[in-house]
C-alpha cells in the first residue's frame, strides 16, 4: 500500500519525486511505496507518466527532485547508486528488447558471464532452469526472430530474473502482443506473483490487476490521483478523473 513514513519493509520507495523533460512536468510530487512481496499495478491515460515513473525507479530516466530508494539504496537526482539499483531491478519492456543476433540461451547468459563474471557453466544452468520455469527451455537455441512475441517476452522475463532482482518492473509487457499471446505472458507473471516476487507493473490488463494486484495506482497528468486495492478502485473510484478513465477502458 502507499504508506509514506510507515515502517513496512519497502523495496521501492518514492518520496515527493518530480521529473521534467525540458519544461514539461512529467512527474509531480509522486510518493509511493512497494513492500516486499507486494504487487502494485499502475494504470492511467496515455501520457500520464506511467512509463516515466517506472523508468525512474531503475534510473533509465533521472528524476530532478525527491528521493527514490530501491532495496534501501538511494538513487539520488545526480545518479549515485545507479549501478547498485540496476543490479537489484529486473526490467521487462513492451518491445522485449532482446539481442536479435544471440540465441535465447545466450540472451540470458551474456550479462552474467561478461558483465557479472559468473562462470559460464553456472550461468547456463541458471538460465536453463529459468527458461524451464517460463515454459520455453525447448527454444533455447533459437534466435528471437524465430519465436513468437509471447515467447520472446517470456525470454525477456527469464533474462530479467537472471539478476535475482529484489523487484521486477514491467512496462506494458503485453501491449505489443497479438491477443492470443497475451495470456501466456500474464500466466508467467501470475506465477511470479504467487512465488512472492515484488512487482511494479504498468498495465492496461484489468483482469490481471483484479486477480494479482494488491494495490492499483491511478495516474493522470504526472500525479498519483488514487491508490487503492483493486476491489475498491474498480467498484468505487473516488475521483471524477478515475471514473472517466474507467468509463473509457471498461466501456461502463
Ligand atoms: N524523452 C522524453 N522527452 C520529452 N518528453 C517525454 C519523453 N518521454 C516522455 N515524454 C512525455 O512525458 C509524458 C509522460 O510520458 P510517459 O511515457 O511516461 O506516459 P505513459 O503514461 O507511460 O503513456 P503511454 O500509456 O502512452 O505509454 C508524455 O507527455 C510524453 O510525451
Amino acid at each position: 500500500m502507499t504508506r509514506p513514513g510507515s515502517s513496512a519493509d519497502l523495496v521501492v520507495e518514492l518520496e515527493a519525486v518530480d521529473k521534467w523533460y525540458g519544461d514539461y512536468h512529467a512527474l509531480r510530487r509522486v510518493t509511493l511505496g512497494v513492500a516486499r512481496g507486494e504487487r502494485v499495478a499502475i494504470c492511467g491515460p496515455s501520457g500520464s507518466g506511467k512509463s516515466t515513473l517506472i523508468r525512474c525507479v531503475n534510473g533509465l530516466e533521472r528524476h530532478q527532485r525527491g528521493t527514490i530508494r530501491v532495496d534501501g539504496i538511494a538513487l539520488d537526482a545526480a545518479g549515485a547508486g545507479l549501478a547498485a539499483v540496476r543490479r537489484r531491478t529486473g526490467m521487462v519492456f513492451q518491445n522485449f528488447n532482446l539481442f536479435p543476433h544471440l540465441t535465447v540461451l545466450d540472451n540470458l547468459t551474456l550479462g552474467p558471464i561478461y558483465a557479472g563474471g559468473e562462470p559460464a557453466a553456472a550461468a547456463e544452468a541458471r538460465a536453463l532452469a529459468l527458461l524451464d520455469r517460463v515454459g520455453i527451455a525447448d527454444q533455447k537455441d533459437k534466435f528471437p526472430g524465430q519465436i513468437s512475441g509471447g515467447q520472446q517476452q517470456r525470454v525477456a522475463i527469464a533474462r530479467a530474473l537472471m539478476r535475482e532482482p529484489a523487484v521486477m518492473l514491467f512496462d506494458e509487457p503485453t501491449s505489443s502482443l497479438d491477443p492470443e499471446r497475451v495470456q501466456e505472458v500474464l500466466a508467467v507473471m501470475e506465477e511470479l506473483a504467487q512465488a512472492g516476487m515484488t512487482m511494479l507493473v504498468v498495465t492496461h490488463e484489468m483482469g490481471f490487476m483484479r486477480r494479482v494486484a494488491d494495490l492499483v495506482v491511478f495516474m493522470d497528468q504526472g500525479e498519483i490521483v488514487e491508490a487503492a486495492p483493486p476491489e475498491l478502485f474498480f467498484t468505487a473510484p473516488r475521483t471524477d478523473r478515475a471514473r472517466a478513465f474507467l468509463g473509457q477502458v471498461m466501456h461502463l
